[in-house]
């Protein structure tokens, strides 16, 4: 556990160099998951070591599977070893991968026990949706105290489901009941996040007969088996879009390798609309820079193609150092705001009502959740101890300090480390004085 961990950063220098994205934290852990569907084992490279990727094979040993470390970046996973299908409650709360696991695991178990699913606590987080997907295909599940119990009396059958919002996990769920489920499936208003049409890449290669369609329609024809393959982790677009802003933030100049350029997607567009550089260079590598006085922005988050909700926070901290009144309104999750009101201790000026600022009306529209923010700027940071609520906070509170002046300490580093892999070396060799430091060592910091 790294919680007596905290970071010490002495900012005001601009971040520059170069940096390699590790693989996608939200693409690893489900091609950890799909890896068990296959009948023979699979080899995933580019795996990102962080601690989202050790909880999620801890899940996977705890059912049996074999997970074997190759090296720093690359996992084989042998699911004929799994022996049983009740996940252990220890993992409760950990991260998303439980509920997923609920769903890989019913076509090879009559009766699938999960603990209750974790991640960052930026909303309620419901998995209603899930729950209502099993069901559809033939499986009954039980909510009880320390989790979820879906079973099954026969094979599961295809069926067609329309998700009442195109959720991420949700969409995922649908993937694994259906490749394996009998005969058709169509999921309507699935997610198509990059993640997700990588997921599908990964389970066609391992024989599944996926059809994607122009809108967000999926249709799948169930196979009887599924064999295992090697595949390649993709890299990072929220790591790549933090270390835009990073860069952007402190007046600097960085080369991120390792990302396709579409899966920015509108990113770049903000980015370059508030006064960031940007220039392709090789493929898979990206400068970014600041181009003059940054502006203001008014901004959206939502689902895939919208701007990502991942990239809202090291955005909004961008946002306080553009020139006027930006406005941020989150979409996707009610409670995303919360680090902001931190971030005063910095000198950031921000104002959140519950209002949908600057945009459509959105599902959380008069439920009184503050998920509207004004940021007014520029302001000049001055440096401060902070304490991180989750993992994107983390990062931006990592920009935070690295543009304040002095030395700032930010704890809980924990939340950040799930979704963030060797942070320190990384950062320290593109200018940044960061270090880590044991939290005893700097009593009264
Ligand atoms: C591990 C992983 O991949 N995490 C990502 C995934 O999370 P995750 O898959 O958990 O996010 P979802 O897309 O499912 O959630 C989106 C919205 O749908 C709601 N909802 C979802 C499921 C459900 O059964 N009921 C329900 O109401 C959620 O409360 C939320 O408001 O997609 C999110 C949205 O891009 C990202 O922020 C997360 O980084
Ligand atoms: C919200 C996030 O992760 P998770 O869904 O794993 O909590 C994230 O990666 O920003």
């Amino acid at each position: 556990m790294n919680n007596s961990y905290a970071y010490r950063i002495e900012g005001g220098y601009p971040v520059m160099g170069e940096i390699a994205c590790l693989g996608a934290k939200n693409f690893a852990i489900k091609a950890m998951i799909a890896a068990l569907l296959g009948e023979s084992p699979s080899l995933l490279t580019n795996v990102p070591a962080i601690g989202d990727v050790d909880i999620t094979a801890e899940l996977l040993t705890s059912v049996g599977a074999t997970v074997e470390r190759i090296d720093n970046m690359s996992l084989r996973i042998d699911p004929t070893t799994t022996s049983t299908s009740i996940v252990p409650v220890p993992h409760s709360g950990s991260n998303r991968a439980p509920i997923l696991l609920l769903s890989a695991l019913l076509h090879h178990f009559e009766s699938v026990a999960v603990p209750v699913v974790g991640g960052c606590k930026i909303g309620a987080r419901a998995i209603d949706f899930h729950l209502e997907a099993i069901r559809e295909f033939g499986g009954v599940v039980d909510e009880t105290d320390e989790g979820y119990v879906a079973r099954r009396v026969r094979p599961l059958k295809g069926t067609a489901i329309e998700l009442p919002y195109p959720s991420v996990g949700a969409t995922e769920t649908c993937l694994y009941l259906g490749v394996l489920a009998e005969g058709r499936s169509v999921i309507s208003n699935a997610a198509i996040e990059p993640e997700i049409m990588e997921l599908i890449t990964m389970l066609r290669a391992m024989g599944a007969i996926i059809f994607t369609t122009p809108g967000r329609d999926l249709h799948i024809e169930g196979v009887r088996r599924l064999k295992g393959v090697h595949m390649e982790v993709l890299g990072d677009r929220i790591e790549a879009a933090s270390w835009a802003c990073l860069a952007c933030a402190s007046n600097g100049d960085v080369t991120v390798h390792g990302v396709r350029p579409e899966t920015l997607g509108n990113f770049l567009s903000y980015y370059q609309q508030i006064g960031g550089g940007i220039e392709l260079k090789s493929v898979g590598s990206i400068r970014f820079f600041r181009n003059g006085e940054l502006r203001p922005a008014v901004i959206e988050t939502d689902v895939y193609p919208g701007f990502s909700t991942d990239w809202q926070q090291p955005f909004a901290m961008l946002l306080t150092q553009a020139h006027g009144v930006s406005i941020v309104h989150e979409t996707v999750y009610e409670n995303r705001f919360g680090y902001l009101k931190d971030l005063s201790v910095l000198g950031a000026h921000t104002q959140l009502t519950t209002h949908c600022l600057g945009g459509a009306a959105c599902r959380f529209r008069d439920k009184n959740y503050e998920h509207s923010a004004i940021i007014l700027g520029p302001t000049p940071f001055k440096a401060a101890s902070l304490t991180i609520p989750d993992l994107r906070a983390g990062l931006a509170y990592i920009i935070g300090a690295a543009v304040a002046r002095g030395t700032s300490h930010i704890a809980g580093i924990e939340y950040l480390e799930r979704g963030y892999g060797d942070i320190v070396p990384r950062l320290a060799s593109m200018n940044l004085q960061i270090e880590r430091v044991k939290i005893e060592a700097e009593r009264g910091m």
